[in-house]
């Protein structure tokens, strides 16, 4: 999973759905507000208390532990739909559960590759073992009670492991009468190879993709992040349904014709699967029009967008929370706790009102069905001002989680600015004494401890000012002349300073380039 190939492969995080948040308003202020934070209730849609998360239910009877996050307080409904476009969905939504309910003592094998080109060059077995653990135990009542790292040279072969290993392997696990299930940890395992296994073994046997699924579908609130994962399961039905229909022809029952459909049992089989196919990517198609409609409110109204992206728990959702001061976001110990974008209103040192962009985080080797499932939703980030990347730099393999991300960054093919102008936020400083940043545009901070938020409050409004052609600047005008008004009118007023003897006032303003030219041209001097 650590893999150089996995870095360099296409975006693994994604979704998003803007839904309205009223804004937290950082400090009472001194003198009229700016603009924006009105307007942005607005922007976002109801602006009910807490609002903006998804809606809750994602994923069936269990899932993720300390569940809550974006269900809690103050869920937007999404906008009322057509009830048959609605009855539609929630059919594609009702599925079979992907895991096995109630208590799992797993077994956790990891194949360590030896040699050839598969082998990974970047890592360790170790921390592999260490994310495949941190999977498991993000699931409610599962834990790791026993973990091995399998030598294989030839991880492609049907049963992964070489014959006298593969036996050593299963009188062991035969052994562990404690253990009721296995996670391989391999990225993929096909049907056959999987009913081999769980009869070798006597219990099931899970891979990364079947985990990594189930977790998404516990943690999708929104309904086009559950579409999003409705569509990465395809694969998985496709091959479950390849491997029932072959035993079927076992017995003889697949290629028969139903009565008077013309039709044989796999025709109608593949059809359903192909007509579920295209209803999904019809809803998704429906909820990102509905989404690009909100996007292009925001930016009509010119509300400033910071995308928070980051390797998953790296503390993304911690950080917004202490940048905005919303109580109501619940960061969570757990992979993929966030999988719904969602935006969270906060203010700059100018007070310049500016918009968080929570984003699913990113995961080395997610299978690429997942991947493609969810990567047109971070297309959003492509209109984002400014991309704050989080990193966890007390992870030991902080390094190899920022070529992940930046891979996945350039793969959305993001524009060339916004990708040069991307700001990094070096965070749990606190676990690493003595950090300090290397490069220009990063800054130390604990998101949990609150260190260094004010810095990077500077730095983001620094990045977002010039990526939007905005300045802060303080005028001096009459207070007699129209020049105030227009300026509360064409720019964000931050600041009026009376001076009354001299019957002029100095307006700290945030205004744009080309609004400043035009206020030249009219008050010349
Ligand atoms: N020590 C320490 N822990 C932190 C800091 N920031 C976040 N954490 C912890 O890291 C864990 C993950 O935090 P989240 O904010 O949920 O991380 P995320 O990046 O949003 O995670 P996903 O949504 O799963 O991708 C939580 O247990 C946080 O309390 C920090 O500055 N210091
Ligand atoms: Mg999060």
């Amino acid at each position: 999973m650590w893999t150089l190939r996995a870095a360099v492969r296409r975006g693994a995080w994604l979704s998003r759905l803007v839904r309205g948040r009223p804004v937290p308003r950082a400090a009472p202020p001194p003198l009229p507000p700016p603009p924006w934070p009105g307007r942005a209730l607005a922007a976002f849609g109801t602006g009910k208390a807490g609002g903006l998360q998804g809606r809750g239910g994602g994923g069936g009877g269990r899932g993720p532990r300390a569940h809550g996050g974006t269900s809690g307080a103050g869920e937007a409904e999404e906008e009322p739909e057509d009830e048959e476009e609605e009855e539609e969905e929630e059919e594609l939504l009702r599925r079979e559960p992907l895991l096995p309910s109630g208590t799992q003592r797993v077994c956790l094998v990891h194949p360590e590759i030896k040699g050839g080109p598969r082998k990974p060059t970047l890592t360790r077995a170790e921390w592999q073992v260490a994310e495949a653990k941190a999977l498991v135990h993000t699931l409610d009542h599962w834990s790791v009670v026993e973990t091995m790292v399998v030598p294989t040279k030839a991880p492609d072969r049907k049963l992964i492991f070489g014959k006298g290993t593969l036996e050593q392997l299963t009188e062991k696990i035969r052994s562990l009468s404690e253990v009721t299930a296995v996670f391989l940890n391999v990225e993929r395992m096909s049907m056959p190879t999987k009913k081999e296994l769980e009869a070798a073994w006597r219990v099931q046997v899970f891979d990364r993709f079947t985990v990594v699924l189930h977790i998404f579908r516990c943690n999708a609130r929104t309904k086009e992040a559950r579409l999003q994962v409705a569509l990465a399961e395809l694969p998985l039905l496709r091959s479950n349904m390849k491997h029932d229909l072959a035993r079927l022809d076992g017995h003889g029952g697949n290629s028969r014709y139903i009565m008077g459909s013309g039709e044989s049992f796999v025709q109608v089989q593949q059809r359903l699967m192909k007509e579920k196919e295209m209803k999904i990517r019809r809803a998704l198609e429906r909820l990102r029009q509905k989404r690009q409609l909100l996007g292009r409110q925001r930016r009509r109204r010119e509300f400033p967008v910071v995308s928070v992206v980051g390797y998953t728990n790296c503390g993304k959702t911690t950080l917004i929370k202490a940048l905005t001061g919303d109580g109501a976001m619940q960061p969570r110990d757990q992979l993929f706790a966030t999988l719904d974008v969602t935006a969270h209103a906060g203010s700059l040192p100018s007070r310049l009102a500016v918009v968080y962009m929570d984003t699913i985080g990113f995961l080395s080797e997610l299978p690429h069905s997942l991947i493609a499932s969810f990567s047109a939703t971070l297309q959003d980030v492509a209109h984002s001002d400014v991309i704050l990347h989080v990193r966890d730099v007390s992870h030991p393999e902080a390094e190899l989680q920022k070529l992940s991300v930046l891979a996945a960054l350039r793969g959305l093919g993001l524009p060339a600015p916004l990708l040069d102008s991307v700001l990094e936020a070096h965070n749990k400083v606190d676990l690493v004494p003595g950090y300090r940043p290397s490069g220009p545009r990063a800054l130390a901070v604990s998101a949990l401890r609150g260190l260094g938020l004010e810095e990077l409050k500077a730095a983001l409004e620094a990045a977002v000012l010039s990526a939007t052609g905005r300045r802060v600047l303080t005028l001096r005008v009459r207070l007699a002349g129209p020049q105030l008004s227009w300026l509360h009118a064409e720019a964000a007023v931050q600041d009026v300073q009376v001076v009354p003897e001299a019957g002029v006032a100095d307006v700290t303003v945030i205004i744009s380039d080309a609004a400043y030219g035009r206020f030249r041209k009219l008050f010349p001097g």
